[in-house]
């Protein structure tokens, strides 16, 4: 098949293509390059001996998704592309609403005039707000807390009416956890511009002694050691389950709401020392006050994704920290 991955020089979009070209697929990329590198494509190529068909421009840019539409015939459309910083989001509201709902929105209307109705989007865990308990599953309630996970109800909806407007649709709304590590070359990874807010980057930056600390956001939590829970899940199992969603959609078709996670909960404490075992380096940290906005406890019931994708994530926290620390060693260069 030939996909359409939107945002597929980003994060997780490169470690898709990498996944797809390997599944035997063809792949077109579009990406604004906000917040990636045209070189990922060389290094996404340098891993799977193909290149992505690349246009480089924004999702919101009706007549090049037009072209694009028109220039290659597209079965599937994965929609990667957006902004993802909830501070930032808090700050800039009416610039994540209108890159991540109006995005959305033009890519579905581009591909509904293309006659392309398979689509895979990116959500999060975060449209569950502060759980009411764990694990969690999909038909917890939903809330924001912020613009950023405002923008991802608002496309889960649109994206539900879509599919029950018109039935041709098939579409899957994946939750995603908490995404980290990288592919096991080295060659791709997560590449944060400025200081990284997420965990795992961060810490592998002190790993490498290019910041003297980690701090430790909180450590008064109702968790067995005090500090923050999380879902940490290999980008590799991640995008796996886009190529199981793909398949089920191409089967069953309607919509799919799906969390991908592994079901297991790590606190900051457990992932400074695996990552500190995997480097082999020292990880100093500071208790520090919590973070406003952030949870206690955050895991996933992947069970639903197992019973309808046959999918779940394979790799543990090791494998996760030792090759985010490869790719962090690379990164440098
Ligand atoms: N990384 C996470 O922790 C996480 C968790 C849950 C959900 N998600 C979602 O997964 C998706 C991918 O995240 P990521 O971590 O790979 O982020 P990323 O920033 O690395 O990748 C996103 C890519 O989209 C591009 N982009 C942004 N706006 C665009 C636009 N309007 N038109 C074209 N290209 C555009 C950027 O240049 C970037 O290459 C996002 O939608 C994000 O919200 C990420
Ligand atoms: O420098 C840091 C960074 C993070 N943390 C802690 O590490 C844990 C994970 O924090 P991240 O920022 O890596 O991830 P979050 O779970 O806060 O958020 C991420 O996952 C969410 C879904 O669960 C959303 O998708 C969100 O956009 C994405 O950034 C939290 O307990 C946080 O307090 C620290 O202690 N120090």
């Amino acid at each position: 098949m030939n996909i359409l991955v939107t945002g597929g020089t980003g994060y997780i979009g490169s470690h898709a293509c990498v996944a797809l070209l390997a599944a035997g697929h063809t792949v077109t990329v579009i990406d604004n390059l906000s917040n990636s590198r045209r070189e990922v494509l060389d290094r996404v190529a340098k891993i799977a001996g193909q290149r992505p068909l690349f246009f480089q421009g924004d999702v919101r840019d009706h007549q090049l998704l037009r072209s694009i539409f028109a220039a290659t015939p597209i079965d599937a459309v994965i929609h990667f592309a957006g902004l993802k910083a909830v501070g930032e989001s808090v700050a800039q509201p009416l610039r994540y609403y209108d890159c991540n709902v109006g995005g959305a929105i033009a890519l579905c209307k581009a591909m509904a005039e293309a006659a392309v109705k398979t689509l895979i989007f990116s959500s999060s865990a975060t449209v569950y707000g502060n759980p009411a308990s764990v694990p969690i599953r999909e038909d917890f309630p939903r809330s924001a807390t912020n613009p950023y996970g405002a923008s991802k109800l608002m496309i889960e909806d649109i994206l539900a009416d879509l599919a029950h407007a018109d039935t041709a649709w098939r579409i899957a709304r994946l939750r995603y956890f908490n995404p980290v590590g990288a592919h096991e070359s080295g060659l791709i990874g997560e590449e944060p511009n400025g200081v990284p807010n997420n965990l795992l980057p961060y810490v592998a930056q002190v790993a490498a002694g290019k910041r003297p600390q980690l701090s430790v956001f909180g450590s008064d939590y109702p968790t067995p050691d005090g500090t923050g829970v999380r879902d940490y899940i290999h980008v590799m199992d991640l995008v796996e389950g886009h190529l199981a969603a793909l398949d089920y959609l191409l089967d069953k078709g309607g919509l799919l709401t799906v969390n991908l996670g592994t079901g297991c909960g790590y606190s900051v404490l457990d992932m400074v020392r695996a990552f500190a075992a995997a480097s082999g380096r020292p990880v100093p940290y500071a208790r520090v006050p919590r973070r406003p906005g952030d949870v206690a406890t955050c895991y996933a019931d992947p069970q639903l994704a197992a019973d309808l994708l046959g999918w779940q994530a394979r790799r543990g926290i090791e494998q996760m920290c030792a090759d985010a620390w490869r790719w962090q060693q690379h990164a440098t260069v």
